[in-house]
């Protein structure tokens, strides 16, 4: 790698697309921006350098944009902004590898054939993720592309962690518990050891709540389990999805409410998690700006799930050393990151409340001296891990 020598970075979330541009072998941060609240209230547009001064703004008031717009106008952008870089590979964060894909992967027409099998696994993320990769292929066929698995983080859990209960012949064919934001802990694990030498080894759950949210338990750096499973709206309730759900109700939506298979996976996925029990607004911010009764509820509902979910995966370690948020929620609510860590004091958790109302920007500990078990907030950069595979991957063709 030149030093002009970059890889672009394409992150397509449920409700945002962030990209970055990485330069030189140090891969250092040469410009990123974000898209943010496609569908749904005012879609934004802020683009920073390195040094993180603006180097663009724009919002649509009027109507919000689909992934699709969002995707032309950040093509339109970054290319205005590529002079004097030569673009050596574009790297993807693809949220669901199924069975074949367990490590980052250069993308061609057989691998993404492949992915398109997987869109029900993952209706909110793999079209989304997919059609970036085919936009660039058209551009710019032979700058080499690499899909970065949400899913490859957690291939090495153990059995009991991936199984259902099922019988062999369904688990045969896949359904089983994945795990995702594999990316995010993937990052987390590779920053703690930086910040405290002593959490190299230890048993650290990681929450990472963004308009997606999971949890997951790591053992020295290693994915030992995921309150996510065979797909991503498993879990804690979230922006618009459900989290974890008796399976009869599916049941009794089809057979008794005569809902059909499109209606539920819209109610599941889309009409549900705190934009449903609040009726107000899947955003943690508008909620936390409401005074109504429903948005209350909401917040309280989620963190009474990161509480239930805390005590299973610690059970999963057989103990816990620290407890870690990330995310859009996790790295800004002091609120929630209150009320959680209030729950969880029966398992050694003392917040300091000044250091965690001030809502740190970088990888910081907010618990108080004396907390057995320390709780950081670590900012979620899954573009610099797409980055790093990315670049291992061209180095190693
Ligand atoms: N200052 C803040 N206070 C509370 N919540 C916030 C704040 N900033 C962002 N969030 C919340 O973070 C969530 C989006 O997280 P993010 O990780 O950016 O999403 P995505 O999963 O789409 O990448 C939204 O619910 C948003 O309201
Ligand atoms: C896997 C997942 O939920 O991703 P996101 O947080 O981007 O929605
Ligand atoms: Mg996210």
């Amino acid at each position: 790698m030149a030093p002009n020598d970059s890889i672009v970075v394409i992150n397509a979330g449920s409700s945002s697309i962030k990209f970055s541009l990485f330069s030189g072998a140090a891969l250092a941060l040469t410009f990123k921006g974000k898209i943010e609240n496609l569908y749904s209230g005012v879609t934004r547009f802020s683009a920073q350098d390195a040094q993180g001064h603006s180097i663009g703004e724009r919002s649509w008031p009027a109507a919000p944009l689909d992934h699709e717009a969002g995707m032309r106008f950040l093509i339109d952008f970054a290319q205005t902004h590529l002079e004097g870089h030569r673009v050596v590979a574009v790297g993807h964060r693809i949220v669901h590898g199924g069975v074949a894909y367990s490590g980052p992967q250069r993308l061609d027409a057989q691998v993404l054939a492949a992915l398109e099998k997987l869109i029900p696994l993952a209706p909110l993320h793999l079209p989304h993720n997919l059609a970036p990769v085919r936009a660039v292929m058209a551009m710019a066929p032979d700058v080499p592309q690499m899909g970065c698995f949400d899913t490859a983080f957690h291939v090495g859990q153990p059995a009991e962690a991936q199984a259902f209960a099922l019988p062999a012949r369904i688990t045969e064919q896949g359904v089983r518990r994945y795990g995702f934001h594999g990316l995010s802990y993937e990052y987390i694990a590779s920053r703690l050891p930086e910040a405290d030498p002593a959490l190299a080894g230890a048993k650290v759950v990681a929450a990472h709540l963004g308009n997606g949210a999971s949890m997951c338990a790591m053992a020295a750096g290693r994915s030992m389990a995921s309150s996510m499973g065979f797909t991503a709206v498993d879990g804690l309730p979230m922006g618009t999805r459900c989290g974890a759900l008796d399976p009869g109700v599916v049941l009794y939506l089809i057979d008794e409410l005569g809902m059909d298979v499109g209606a539920v996976q819209k109610l599941l996925y889309q009409e549900s998690g705190l934009l449903g029990v609040s009726g107000i607004s899947s955003d943690m911010r508008t909620l936390e700006q409401s005074d109504d009764p429903r948005a209350r509820e909401a917040i309280a509902l989620m963190v009474y799930r990161i509480g239930r979910e805390l005590g299973s995966l610690a059970a999963a370690l057989g103990g816990l050393d620290a407890l870690v948020f990330s995310g859009g929620i996790g790295e800004n609510s002091v609120a929630l990151r209150a009320a959680v860590c209030r729950d969880a004091a029966w398992l050694g958790v003392e917040l300091d409340a000044a250091a965690n109302a001030a809502n740190p920007r970088g990888v910081a500990r907010i618990s108080a001296a004396g907390s057995r078990v320390p709780v950081w907030v670590v900012p979620a950069n899954e573009e610099l891990m797409i980055a790093r595979h990315t670049l291992a991957l061209l180095e190693a063709a």
